[in-house]
């Protein structure tokens, strides 16, 4: 359905600071200040980044992405900004307070129990649930694009890459890749450049790791495996590694249930990983555990 786009005049939006780079854009806190007496909305403002490869069109195509997704555990949408020529070149996002999942797990890990990572874990699972009923695929599910509403409420953020799987294939190839880095990536994600509903499920389970390790890896990749091994070669050593069955080690505290849910999706065959319908379910039963 056409949503109708609410549109923002440029006039009233007030930069207050820069929140960060994601694909392709730039994002900007601002306040939305029409009456000019600071009682406007705050808002996430996104650029596109004028010298970044990416191009209007798949901007266009986020914007158009972001407004057609309704769903509580999905960054919302709220309008557009048409500059003086007429071309849209801000997109309008709803602000959460607290920032990015890799922050705020920095900032509260020691008040965070196994039941609120686990309250997480199934939002957004939820929100990939809805993604995949609309036939998205993220590709680039990752902490650093979970973004925390409040304490018991965290949003997917940043659909630059995402894609819409064909209605004859399962899956979406790319020709090269953004510059995620691979470390997220399926199997045949970095080998073939695929793209689909298991390889975001793959990503998934990589979130679980990144919940239930507070996000310590996240914030030194090099550290995880041959560090040494940088640009192409790391690809193709990932790639190695992982056919020969190695994973990223249990985290310190986490449930075996929880490891062994992390350890299917990344089962080396895409078909052989849950769905997210699935793994909402296993993530129930864990939860189940923790209230006994
Ligand atoms: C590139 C950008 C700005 N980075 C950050 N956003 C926010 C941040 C904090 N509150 C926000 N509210 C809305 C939005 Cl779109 C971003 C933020 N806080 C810290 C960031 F580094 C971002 O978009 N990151 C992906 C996301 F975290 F959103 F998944």
């Amino acid at each position: 359905r056409q949503q109708e786009q609410e549109v923002f005049e440029e006039r009233h939006l007030r930069f207050i600071s820069h929140l960060g780079k994601g694909n392709f854009g730039s994002v900007d806190l601002c306040r939305y200040d029409p009456l000019g007496d600071n009682t406007g909305e705050l808002v996430a403002v996104k650029q596109l980044q004028p010298n970044k490869q990416a191009n209007m069109a798949d901007f266009q195509k986020e914007i158009q992405t972001i407004s057609s997704l309704h769903c509580d555990y999905i960054v919302k949408y709220r309008g557009i900004c048409y500059s003086a020529g007429r071309r849209v070149h801000t997109l309008v996002m709803e602000y959460l307070p607290y920032g990015s999942l890799i922050g705020y797990m920095e900032k509260c890990k020691h008040t965070l129990n196994t039941r609120r990572l686990l309250l997480f874990a199934s939002q957004i699972c939820k929100g990939m649930e809805y993604l995949q009923s609309l036939r998205y695929v993220h590709r680039d599910l990752a902490a650093r694009n979970i973004l925390v509403a409040g304490d018991t409420l965290v949003k997917i953020a940043d659909f630059g890459l995402t894609k819409i799987v064909p209605f004859d294939k399962e899956y979406y190839r790319v020709t090269q890749f953004g510059e995620s880095p691979i470390f997220w990536y399926a199997p045949e994600s970095i080998s073939e450049y695929k793209f689909s509903h298991k390889s975001d499920v793959w990503s998934f389970g990589v979130v679980l790791h990144e919940l239930f390790s507070f996000c310590e890896l996240s914030r030194n990749p090099k550290r995880r495996i041959g560090s040494d091994i940088q640009g192409p070669m790391m690809g193709a050593h990932l790639h190695n590694v992982l056919k020969d069955n190695w994973r990223l080690p249990v985290p310190a505290m986490c449930p075996p249930k929880v490891y062994s849910m992390m350890m299917q999706c990344w089962a080396y065959t895409s078909e052989d990983r849950p769905t997210f319908f699935h793994l909402q379910d296993l993530i129930e039963s864990s939860l189940q555990d923790e209230r006994e």
